[in-house]
């Protein structure tokens, strides 16, 4: 077929960015060369398009003849003309807001697929709609999950990856596994939108057949991993397919990547067995049948939220004085992998950044060398634990450039605390991880955040995937920075989470670009050409998941304000943004009082009702409003108008009258007057709303 051709030889076709790492290899390489380090000098603004969104922005656009295709927090589409950014249509599912806090990380999309005239996107209220590519006219729309997910309560479901197209099936998976979730990939016909194959990850609690191709595997060889009882059986186990996933033409293989365990905490996730299939995996199912063919787990005994789930990369590689066609991946967990395509099997593994989980890999099978320190569910101690739940490597994409033979890959430093709980007690609504909450009762005086602030870094490293080994490193000002794309021209491009745009010499990582984008960026770059100019493409809005939850900590002095645009840069670009105009200095605590015995209660619904989109210790980060400031906490009625009965639904805050009774509510309100009023003197200013 036609469009099988395109994204088969998207190679020959480098005006294009035609699906999500531009090829099915997902290399991220642009052979357009116009812009280079002689060049770069002339490098501008082109044209900017203001999106009306203040949420984090993740996706990376697609581009065919002329055309960017982007979606948008929200799971919005607009499609706007490639030299100009002028709108040629715009799509919205209209996604109730409700939904927002059925997501761990924001409400963003990663990205569209494209094939034979329509564009497939994933909802975050998990519909793929197919979409006329001309006209922006949904064709169809389903909704990935089975009937017998019960949605909302204990499991809740969300799409934020994008789809992939191969062999005229659209492949989608989901998230969720942080609250509750049974993670599968599902293939739909392309033309019509009808299920054609559905593999879940982790076994039917009750060991029984779904009909599905991943039966037989789940039955024989995962289930005894699991244990007949333990808290997955009614949490779903996770496994959630919520980023990568390809198809490989070389082997007629479909890749993917699994993600944590649901919950966290495996003594009491599956009775203390903890090596769960197909946990923190990557799978290879045949295209047309979803049949399993081998998988890799990278992570057994996951207690750290340790996602498989990061961007495969394929590549032909001299491995032992032949060439060998490799997976390369750089999951959370801190080690870059090198596997064999077609087998599975494991050829190398190195950690990439300072991990303290496990002391290396076992060279003969890549089964980590834990450290025991770490599987705090074993010792009943709390660990201080590298690589944090954040990953070393998070949703931003990496690149290879085959001309310095160099992976570029953005790696970050966020670690973190964890306690198991000794029972499991579900919340429906909430997080479920299976950890000691209340060890959250002790806020962190400002000395201590301080230290933990210390530990926060990010770089750009240059990885040579041959001789496992580092070329270079860039300090960046801190963790959670945007993808790259590396080009012919010999020039690797990324956004910060600080706001600016750069673009560093491929060789030596030599800093030749900045742009100050007025908001961090975590969105991966593109380039493309249009009328014979090469751009420079990437959507700015800082979110996700440390936007989101990472507290006082992630707040910087710029780009902690989420201003949501298209960017694209060319030689002699003559636009400019308008001048980025700060939100007023936010008022002061209100005079309100509060009660510290309700204070102290309030402090263990917030942990796990609250942080993860508010901010740890209700210090929010700059995207959702720091509700400390908030008018509402001086008055009883109004702050349960909002928490309990949802007024502010449509804007992404759902209702929380069936998680909590009136009394917790009213806690929470106590808890947040008593942070204000211990936390706002002595915090650090920064550009929070
Ligand atoms: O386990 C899951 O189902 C799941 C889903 C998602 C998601 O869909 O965004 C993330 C994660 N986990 C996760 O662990 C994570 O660090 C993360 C970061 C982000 C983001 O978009 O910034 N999403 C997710
Ligand atoms: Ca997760």
């Amino acid at each position: 077929a036609p469009a099988e051709q395109s994204l088969l030889h998207a190679e020959d076709h480098p005006a294009d960015w035609l699906t999500h790492g531009r090829t099915y290899s997902e290399q991220r390489y642009s052979p357009l060369a116009q812009i280079t380090p002689q060049t770069i000098s002339r490098l501008h603004l082109a044209w900017h398009y203001d999106l009306a969104s203040n949420r984090g922005q993740e996706a990376t656009p697609l581009v065919k003849d002329g055309v960017l295709y982007t979606s948008t927090a929200w799971s919005r589409v607009k499609a706007l003309d490639a030299a100009t950014g002028k709108v040629l249509w715009a799509f919205d599912p209209k996604v109730d807001g409700t939904y927002g806090v059925r997501g761990c990380c924001d409400v963003v999309n990663r990205g569209l697929a494209y094939w034979n005239g329509k564009l497939y996107l994933g909802t975050f209220d998990n519909r793929l709609i197919a979409l006329d590519a001309k006209t922006g006219k949904p064709v169809w729309s389903v909704n990935t999950i089975p009937a017998d997910a019960d949605l909302g309560k204990q499991k809740a479901y969300t799409i934020t990856g994008a789809p992939r197209v191969a062999k005229g099936r659209v492949l989608i998976g989901n998230g969720g596994a942080e609250f509750g979730a049974r993670g599968f990939l599902s293939a739909y016909d392309a033309e019509t939108g009808k299920l054609d194959w559905r593999f879940f990850t982790v076994p039917n609690p009750q060991n029984k057949p779904d009909n599905a191709p991943s039966d037989a595997v789940l039955m024989k060889t995962a289930y005894k991993t699991w244990g007949a009882k333990g808290a997955w059986v009614r949490q779903g186990g996770g496994g959630t397919v919520w980023d990568s996933i390809v198809y490989d033409p070389v082997t007629d293989l479909v890749y993917f990547g699994t993600g944590n365990g649901s919950p966290w905490n495996y003594g009491l996730r599956s009775e203390g067995k903890g090596d769960n299939l197909f946990l923190n995996s990557i799978i290879a199912v045949r295209p047309e049948t979803g049949d399993y063919v081998w998988h890799f787990q990278e992570t057994p005994k996951d207690h750290w939220d340790y996602t498989a789930t990061q961007q495969i990369m394929t590549l032909d590689l001299p491995i032992e004085g032949q060439m060998r066609h490799v997976i390369v991946h750089a999951p959370k967990n801190g080690f870059f992998y090198v596997l064999d395509a077609k087998t599975g099997a494991f050829l190398s593994g190195k950690n990439f950044v300072y991990v303290n989980w496990a002391s290396g890999l076992d060279p003969k099978t890549g089964y980590p060398l834990f450290n025991p320190d770490a599987l705090y569910s074993q010792t009943g101690k709390m660990f201080h634990i590298f690589p944090g739940d954040m990953g070393a490597h998070g949703i931003a994409a990496m690149a290879y450039s085959p001309r310095t033979k160099l992976v570029y890959l953005p790696v970050q430093q966020v670690p973190d605390f964890l306690k198991a709980a000794k029972t499991f007690e579900p919340h429906p609504d909430g997080w479920n991880l299976g950890l000691d909450v209340e060890a959250n009762d002790k806020m962190p005086t400002l000395k201590e955040q301080q230290d933990q602030a210390k530990d926060l870094a990010g770089w750009l490293v240059a990885w040579d995937p041959v001789q496992q080994k580092e070329i270079w490193r860039i300090p960046q000002p801190g963790p959670a920075n945007g993808g790259v794309v590396a080009t012919a021209g010999d020039l690797v491009f990324q956004g910060l989470t600080n706001g600016f745009f750069h673009a560093y010499r491929a060789q030596d990582g030599k800093d030749l670009f900045s742009f100050d984008a007025q908001t961090g960026i975590i969105a991966s770059p593109i380039s493309y050409m249009a009328h014979g100019r090469q751009y420079i493409a990437v959507l700015a809005g800082w979110g996700g998941s440390y936007g989101l939850n990472a507290s006082g900590l992630a707040r910087q002095k710029t780009g902690s304000i989420n201003r949501s645009r298209v960017l694209a840069f060319a030689l002699d670009g003559t636009d400019t943004l308008p001048p980025a105009v700060d939100p007023p200095t936010p008022a002061l605590p209100p005079p309100a009082t509060f009660d510290q015995k309700q204070a102290l209660a309030g402090s263990r619904q917030f942990a796990i009702y609250c942080q993860f989109c508010h901010g740890a210790n209700v210090e929010g980060t700059g995207v959702l409003p720091d509700l400390r400031h908030s008018a509402a906490i001086q008055d009883k009625d109004a702050f349960y108008s909002i928490v309990g009965e949802g007024a502010l639904s449509q804007f992404g805050m759902d209702r929380f009258d069936k998680s909590m009774t009136p009394a917790e509510i009213e806690t929470l309100r106590h808890f947040i007057i008593e942070r204000a009023h211990q936390t706002l003197p002595a915090q650090t200013p920064a550009h929070a709303p």
